[in-house]
Protein backbone atom coordinates (compact mmCIF):
# COMPACT_ATOMS: atom_id res chain seq x y z
CA UNK A 1 0.00 0.00 0.00
CA UNK A 2 1.26 3.43 -0.97
CA UNK A 3 1.58 6.40 1.48
CA UNK A 4 -1.01 9.10 1.21
CA UNK A 5 0.17 11.91 -0.37
CA UNK A 6 0.65 14.16 2.75
CA UNK A 7 1.38 17.19 0.67
CA UNK A 8 -2.65 17.58 -0.55
CA UNK A 9 -3.58 16.62 3.16
CA UNK A 10 -1.93 18.97 4.88
CA UNK A 11 -4.54 21.42 4.95
CA UNK A 12 -6.34 21.32 8.26
CA UNK A 13 -7.74 23.44 10.68
CA UNK A 14 -5.48 25.15 13.47
CA UNK A 15 -4.87 22.94 16.16
CA UNK A 16 -7.64 22.25 18.13
CA UNK A 17 -9.66 23.81 15.73
CA UNK A 18 -11.10 20.99 13.55
CA UNK A 19 -14.96 21.57 13.27
CA UNK A 20 -16.11 19.55 10.80
CA UNK A 21 -15.76 15.41 9.71
CA UNK A 22 -14.21 16.07 6.39
CA UNK A 23 -11.41 18.40 8.54
CA UNK A 24 -11.24 15.35 11.11
CA UNK A 25 -10.62 12.83 8.31
CA UNK A 26 -7.88 15.49 6.96
CA UNK A 27 -6.12 15.45 10.11
CA UNK A 28 -6.50 12.05 11.08
CA UNK A 29 -4.57 10.94 7.32
CA UNK A 30 -1.68 13.63 7.92
CA UNK A 31 -1.23 12.16 11.25
CA UNK A 32 -1.11 8.49 9.96
CA UNK A 33 1.28 9.38 7.61
CA UNK A 34 3.87 10.83 10.06
CA UNK A 35 3.33 7.61 12.11
CA UNK A 36 6.43 5.85 13.09
CA UNK A 37 6.14 1.97 12.06
CA UNK A 38 8.95 0.80 14.48
CA UNK A 39 9.96 0.39 17.54
CA UNK A 40 13.21 1.78 16.26
CA UNK A 41 11.20 4.76 14.67
CA UNK A 42 9.68 5.11 17.93
CA UNK A 43 11.41 8.45 19.82
CA UNK A 44 11.23 8.82 23.63
CA UNK A 45 9.63 6.74 25.45
CA UNK A 46 13.00 4.89 26.21
CA UNK A 47 11.59 2.59 29.47
CA UNK A 48 8.35 1.49 27.66
CA UNK A 49 9.68 1.09 24.59
CA UNK A 50 12.37 -1.32 25.97
CA UNK A 51 10.59 -3.18 27.98
CA UNK A 52 7.93 -3.73 25.38
CA UNK A 53 10.76 -4.70 22.86
CA UNK A 54 11.42 -6.94 25.21
CA UNK A 55 8.01 -9.08 25.55
CA UNK A 56 7.63 -9.08 21.88
CA UNK A 57 11.24 -9.79 20.91
CA UNK A 58 10.29 -13.11 23.79
CA UNK A 59 7.06 -13.95 21.93
CA UNK A 60 8.21 -13.51 18.37
CA UNK A 61 11.20 -16.08 19.65
CA UNK A 62 8.90 -18.34 20.91
CA UNK A 63 6.27 -18.35 17.99
CA UNK A 64 3.30 -17.45 20.25
CA UNK A 65 1.25 -14.30 21.18
CA UNK A 66 2.43 -12.23 23.59
CA UNK A 67 0.59 -11.00 26.61
CA UNK A 68 -2.29 -8.66 26.74
CA UNK A 69 -0.66 -4.51 26.72
CA UNK A 70 -2.37 -2.08 28.57
CA UNK A 71 -0.84 1.52 27.33
CA UNK A 72 -2.02 4.41 29.62
CA UNK A 73 -1.06 8.36 28.94
CA UNK A 74 -2.82 11.42 28.14
CA UNK A 75 -4.06 11.93 24.74
CA UNK A 76 -1.39 12.18 21.32
CA UNK A 77 1.62 10.60 23.28
CA UNK A 78 1.68 7.50 21.17
CA UNK A 79 -1.02 4.90 22.27
CA UNK A 80 -2.26 4.04 19.27
CA UNK A 81 1.06 4.47 16.99
CA UNK A 82 1.97 1.90 19.32
CA UNK A 83 -0.46 -0.69 19.25
CA UNK A 84 0.01 -0.54 15.33
CA UNK A 85 4.03 -0.97 15.48
CA UNK A 86 3.20 -3.99 17.85
CA UNK A 87 1.23 -5.62 15.39
CA UNK A 88 3.90 -4.65 12.87
CA UNK A 89 6.71 -6.36 14.97
CA UNK A 90 4.63 -9.18 15.42
CA UNK A 91 3.90 -9.69 12.03
CA UNK A 92 0.59 -9.53 12.46
CA UNK A 93 -2.84 -7.39 11.57
CA UNK A 94 -4.48 -4.81 13.93
CA UNK A 95 -8.53 -5.11 14.72
CA UNK A 96 -9.57 -1.90 16.06
CA UNK A 97 -12.32 -0.98 18.06
CA UNK A 98 -12.98 1.55 21.09
CA UNK A 99 -14.89 1.32 24.23
CA UNK A 100 -17.90 3.77 23.37
CA UNK A 101 -18.20 1.80 20.05
CA UNK A 102 -18.97 -1.14 22.17
CA UNK A 103 -22.46 -0.68 23.11
CA UNK A 104 -23.36 -4.51 24.43
CA UNK A 105 -21.63 -7.42 25.40
CA UNK A 106 -22.70 -9.37 21.90
CA UNK A 107 -21.27 -6.45 20.14
CA UNK A 108 -17.92 -7.11 21.64
CA UNK A 109 -18.33 -11.20 21.31
CA UNK A 110 -18.82 -10.73 17.76
CA UNK A 111 -15.72 -8.72 17.22
CA UNK A 112 -13.63 -11.67 19.12
CA UNK A 113 -15.12 -14.10 17.37
CA UNK A 114 -13.98 -12.89 13.81
CA UNK A 115 -10.56 -12.41 15.33
CA UNK A 116 -7.76 -14.95 13.82
CA UNK A 117 -4.80 -16.89 15.43
CA UNK A 118 -2.35 -14.07 16.50
CA UNK A 119 -3.98 -10.90 15.76
CA UNK A 120 -4.28 -7.79 18.05
CA UNK A 121 -7.16 -5.78 19.25
CA UNK A 122 -6.60 -2.45 19.97
CA UNK A 123 -9.22 -1.36 22.33
CA UNK A 124 -9.23 2.49 22.39
CA UNK A 125 -10.31 3.99 25.52
CA UNK A 126 -11.17 0.33 27.12
CA UNK A 127 -12.12 2.65 30.28
CA UNK A 128 -15.10 3.33 28.77
CA UNK A 129 -16.01 -0.42 27.81
CA UNK A 130 -19.91 -1.10 29.15
CA UNK A 131 -19.74 -3.42 32.14
CA UNK A 132 -21.29 -6.37 30.91
CA UNK A 133 -18.66 -6.02 27.78
CA UNK A 134 -15.82 -5.74 30.40
CA UNK A 135 -17.16 -9.01 32.18
CA UNK A 136 -16.83 -11.11 28.63
CA UNK A 137 -13.63 -9.59 28.12
CA UNK A 138 -12.10 -11.15 31.29
CA UNK A 139 -13.08 -14.14 30.11
CA UNK A 140 -11.94 -14.31 26.90
CA UNK A 141 -8.56 -12.76 27.48
CA UNK A 142 -7.86 -14.93 30.31
CA UNK A 143 -9.44 -18.74 28.57
CA UNK A 144 -9.80 -17.44 25.14
CA UNK A 145 -13.43 -18.40 25.61
CA UNK A 146 -16.83 -16.61 24.89
CA UNK A 147 -19.86 -17.85 26.61
CA UNK A 148 -23.10 -17.24 23.49
CA UNK A 149 -26.52 -16.89 25.53
CA UNK A 150 -28.66 -18.65 23.94
CA UNK A 151 -32.60 -18.16 24.91
CA UNK A 152 -33.98 -15.93 26.97
CA UNK A 153 -34.92 -16.50 31.24
CA UNK A 154 -34.84 -19.52 32.81
CA UNK A 155 -34.88 -21.42 29.47
CA UNK A 156 -31.07 -19.29 28.65
CA UNK A 157 -27.82 -21.70 28.38
CA UNK A 158 -24.50 -20.57 27.67
CA UNK A 159 -22.88 -22.26 24.91
CA UNK A 160 -19.07 -21.65 24.87
CA UNK A 161 -17.31 -20.74 21.92
CA UNK A 162 -13.10 -21.41 21.88
CA UNK A 163 -11.65 -18.33 20.12
CA UNK A 164 -7.98 -18.65 18.89
CA UNK A 165 -4.91 -17.06 20.80
CA UNK A 166 -5.11 -13.18 20.17
CA UNK A 167 -3.57 -9.89 21.84
CA UNK A 168 -5.17 -7.02 23.60
CA UNK A 169 -3.80 -3.75 23.29
CA UNK A 170 -5.93 -1.18 25.35
CA UNK A 171 -5.43 2.23 25.30
CA UNK A 172 -6.63 4.35 28.68
CA UNK A 173 -6.33 8.22 29.51
CA UNK A 174 -7.85 6.77 33.07
CA UNK A 175 -5.42 3.47 33.72
CA UNK A 176 -7.12 4.25 37.72
CA UNK A 177 -10.49 3.80 35.91
CA UNK A 178 -9.79 0.74 34.83
CA UNK A 179 -11.36 -2.63 37.63
CA UNK A 180 -8.73 -4.44 39.12
CA UNK A 181 -10.02 -7.59 37.21
CA UNK A 182 -9.89 -6.30 34.01
CA UNK A 183 -5.97 -4.47 34.80
CA UNK A 184 -5.01 -7.60 36.01
CA UNK A 185 -5.93 -9.82 32.67
CA UNK A 186 -2.88 -7.07 31.15
CA UNK A 187 0.80 -8.65 31.35
CA UNK A 188 2.11 -5.72 30.57
CA UNK A 189 1.55 -2.10 31.20
CA UNK A 190 3.58 0.66 29.99
CA UNK A 191 2.53 4.66 31.14
CA UNK A 192 3.68 7.17 28.33
CA UNK A 193 4.53 10.41 29.90
CA UNK A 194 4.94 13.71 28.51
CA UNK A 195 7.84 13.82 25.90
CA UNK A 196 11.18 16.44 26.71
CA UNK A 197 11.44 19.24 24.00
CA UNK A 198 14.80 17.23 22.87
CA UNK A 199 12.57 14.48 22.15
CA UNK A 200 9.70 16.50 20.09
CA UNK A 201 12.64 18.24 18.48
CA UNK A 202 13.65 14.75 16.79
CA UNK A 203 9.85 14.09 15.94
CA UNK A 204 10.04 17.39 14.15
CA UNK A 205 13.13 16.64 12.10
CA UNK A 206 11.91 12.69 11.44
CA UNK A 207 8.71 14.45 10.21
CA UNK A 208 10.17 17.10 8.15
CA UNK A 209 12.27 14.62 6.40
CA UNK A 210 8.92 12.91 5.81
CA UNK A 211 6.82 15.81 4.33
CA UNK A 212 10.26 16.89 2.40
CA UNK A 213 10.31 19.90 4.06
CA UNK A 214 13.66 21.48 5.24
CA UNK A 215 13.59 22.48 9.17
CA UNK A 216 15.82 25.28 10.57
CA UNK A 217 17.41 23.51 13.88
CA UNK A 218 16.46 26.69 15.39
CA UNK A 219 12.74 26.50 14.04
CA UNK A 220 12.84 22.79 15.52
CA UNK A 221 13.62 24.04 18.91
CA UNK A 222 10.86 26.70 19.37
CA UNK A 223 8.38 24.33 17.70
CA UNK A 224 8.78 21.62 20.18
CA UNK A 225 8.99 24.04 23.03
CA UNK A 226 5.59 25.06 22.07
CA UNK A 227 4.17 21.74 21.73
CA UNK A 228 2.67 20.54 24.98
CA UNK A 229 4.78 17.34 25.45
CA UNK A 230 3.01 15.98 22.95
CA UNK A 231 4.05 14.63 19.16
CA UNK A 232 0.67 15.12 17.79
CA UNK A 233 0.65 18.70 18.61
CA UNK A 234 4.20 19.54 17.81
CA UNK A 235 3.11 17.76 13.99
CA UNK A 236 0.05 19.50 13.59
CA UNK A 237 2.41 22.83 14.29
CA UNK A 238 5.10 21.70 11.88
CA UNK A 239 2.32 21.86 9.38
CA UNK A 240 1.09 25.17 10.22
CA UNK A 241 4.24 26.58 10.46
CA UNK A 242 4.89 25.00 6.16
CA UNK A 243 1.40 26.80 5.17
CA UNK A 244 2.89 30.04 6.81
CA UNK A 245 6.19 29.36 4.93
CA UNK A 246 4.75 28.59 1.54
CA UNK A 247 1.82 30.64 1.35
CA UNK A 248 3.15 33.95 3.24
CA UNK A 249 7.10 33.48 3.25
CA UNK A 250 9.97 32.12 0.81
CA UNK A 251 8.86 28.59 1.45
CA UNK A 252 11.63 27.94 4.14
CA UNK A 253 11.26 26.50 7.49
CA UNK A 254 13.28 29.02 9.59
CA UNK A 255 12.85 30.75 12.89
CA UNK A 256 10.80 33.27 11.37
CA UNK A 257 8.44 31.32 9.49
CA UNK A 258 7.79 29.41 13.27
CA UNK A 259 7.46 32.64 15.40
CA UNK A 260 5.13 33.99 12.26
CA UNK A 261 3.06 30.79 12.22
CA UNK A 262 2.45 30.11 16.16
CA UNK A 263 1.61 33.80 16.43
CA UNK A 264 -0.91 33.48 13.97
CA UNK A 265 -2.64 30.15 15.67
CA UNK A 266 -1.96 32.02 19.23
CA UNK A 267 -0.27 29.69 20.92
CA UNK A 268 1.37 30.69 23.39
CA UNK A 269 4.81 30.36 25.06
CA UNK A 270 4.27 27.02 27.10
CA UNK A 271 2.43 25.60 24.53
CA UNK A 272 -1.01 26.01 25.82
CA UNK A 273 -4.38 25.48 23.74
CA UNK A 274 -7.47 27.24 24.37
CA UNK A 275 -8.73 24.39 26.57
CA UNK A 276 -5.63 24.63 28.74
CA UNK A 277 -6.29 28.96 28.73
CA UNK A 278 -10.03 28.87 29.48
CA UNK A 279 -9.12 26.14 32.60
CA UNK A 280 -6.63 28.64 33.85
CA UNK A 281 -8.49 32.01 33.03
CA UNK A 282 -11.34 30.73 34.78
CA UNK A 283 -9.71 29.38 37.85
CA UNK A 284 -7.94 32.84 38.21
CA UNK A 285 -10.42 35.25 37.47
CA UNK A 286 -13.93 33.24 37.94
CA UNK A 287 -12.64 31.70 41.50
CA UNK A 288 -9.95 33.87 42.55
CA UNK A 289 -6.65 31.05 41.89
CA UNK A 290 -9.02 28.98 43.89
CA UNK A 291 -9.57 26.06 45.18
CA UNK A 292 -12.41 24.84 42.80
CA UNK A 293 -14.06 21.60 42.66
CA UNK A 294 -13.16 19.68 39.15
CA UNK A 295 -17.18 19.89 38.00
CA UNK A 296 -17.41 23.31 38.71
CA UNK A 297 -14.71 24.33 36.29
CA UNK A 298 -15.90 21.77 33.82
CA UNK A 299 -19.05 23.78 34.04
CA UNK A 300 -17.04 27.25 33.81
CA UNK A 301 -15.20 26.34 30.91
CA UNK A 302 -18.02 24.34 29.53
CA UNK A 303 -16.50 21.00 29.29
CA UNK A 304 -17.24 17.16 30.38
CA UNK A 305 -15.27 16.77 33.95
CA UNK A 306 -13.38 13.98 32.16
CA UNK A 307 -11.91 16.25 29.57
CA UNK A 308 -11.07 18.59 31.58
CA UNK A 309 -9.30 16.15 34.23
CA UNK A 310 -7.40 14.03 31.01
CA UNK A 311 -6.81 16.40 28.68
CA UNK A 312 -5.56 19.54 30.31
CA UNK A 313 -4.97 18.96 33.68
CA UNK A 314 -1.72 16.82 33.77
CA UNK A 315 0.06 19.34 31.67
CA UNK A 316 -1.30 22.02 33.73
CA UNK A 317 -0.01 20.29 36.36
CA UNK A 318 3.50 19.25 35.19
CA UNK A 319 4.06 22.79 34.42
CA UNK A 320 3.78 23.71 37.76
CA UNK A 321 0.23 25.76 36.63
CA UNK A 322 -2.19 24.11 38.33
CA UNK A 323 -1.93 22.45 41.65
CA UNK A 324 -4.58 19.86 43.03
CA UNK A 325 -5.40 19.88 46.74
CA UNK A 326 -8.03 17.97 48.57
CA UNK A 327 -10.22 20.85 48.75
CA UNK A 328 -9.91 21.24 44.38
CA UNK A 329 -7.66 22.72 42.05
CA UNK A 330 -5.59 25.90 42.36
CA UNK A 331 -3.90 28.40 40.15
CA UNK A 332 -0.12 28.24 41.64
CA UNK A 333 2.12 31.61 41.42
CA UNK A 334 2.90 30.38 37.77
CA UNK A 335 -0.40 30.13 36.39
CA UNK A 336 -1.18 34.10 37.44
CA UNK A 337 2.19 34.90 35.98
CA UNK A 338 1.71 33.68 32.56
CA UNK A 339 -1.74 34.76 32.25
CA UNK A 340 -0.21 38.22 32.93
CA UNK A 341 -2.31 38.98 36.14
CA UNK A 342 -1.94 39.58 39.69
CA UNK A 343 -3.07 37.01 42.20
CA UNK A 344 -5.13 38.50 45.23
CA UNK A 345 -3.02 38.49 48.38
CA UNK A 346 -4.28 35.23 49.92
CA UNK A 347 -4.06 33.34 46.95
CA UNK A 348 -0.10 32.83 47.63
CA UNK A 349 -0.93 31.71 51.14
CA UNK A 350 -2.01 28.74 49.31
CA UNK A 351 1.03 27.92 48.47
CA UNK A 352 2.99 29.16 51.79
N1 LIG B 1 7.15 8.45 19.90
C1 LIG B 1 6.76 9.03 18.77
N2 LIG B 1 7.65 9.31 17.80
C2 LIG B 1 7.24 9.95 16.68
N3 LIG B 1 5.97 10.34 16.44
C3 LIG B 1 5.06 10.07 17.36
C4 LIG B 1 5.38 9.40 18.56
N4 LIG B 1 4.27 9.26 19.30
C5 LIG B 1 3.27 9.81 18.62
N5 LIG B 1 3.75 10.30 17.44
C6 LIG B 1 2.95 11.02 16.45
O1 LIG B 1 1.85 11.63 17.13
C7 LIG B 1 0.61 11.28 16.50
C8 LIG B 1 -0.39 10.94 17.58
O2 LIG B 1 -0.07 9.69 18.16
P1 LIG B 1 -1.20 8.62 18.54
O3 LIG B 1 -2.40 8.75 17.67
O4 LIG B 1 -0.52 7.30 18.59
O5 LIG B 1 -1.55 9.11 20.02
P2 LIG B 1 -2.57 8.47 21.07
O6 LIG B 1 -1.82 8.42 22.37
O7 LIG B 1 -3.14 7.21 20.56
O8 LIG B 1 -3.69 9.58 21.17
P3 LIG B 1 -5.26 9.40 21.56
O9 LIG B 1 -5.27 8.97 23.00
O10 LIG B 1 -5.81 10.79 21.34
O11 LIG B 1 -5.82 8.40 20.60
C9 LIG B 1 0.94 10.11 15.56
O12 LIG B 1 0.38 10.32 14.33
C10 LIG B 1 2.43 10.11 15.38
O13 LIG B 1 2.76 10.68 14.12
Amino acid sequence: MGEPDVDALGIDLAPGRATGAGADELERAAEAALRPRSLDEFVGQRVVRDQLSLVLDAAVGRGAPPDHVLLSGPPGLGKTTLAMIIAAELATSLRVTSGPAIQHAGDLAAVLSSLDEGEVLFIDEIHRLARPAEELLYVAMEDFRVDIIVGKGAGASAIPLSLPRFTVVGATTRAGLLPAPLRDRFGFTGHLDFYSAEELERVLVRSARLLGADLAPDAAVEIAGRSRGTPRIANRLLRRVRDWAQVRGDGSLDLQAAHAALDVYQVDALGLDRLDRAVLTALCTRFGGGPVGLTTLAVTVGEEPETVETVAEPYLVREGLVGRTPRGRVATPAAWQHLGLTPPAEASTLFS
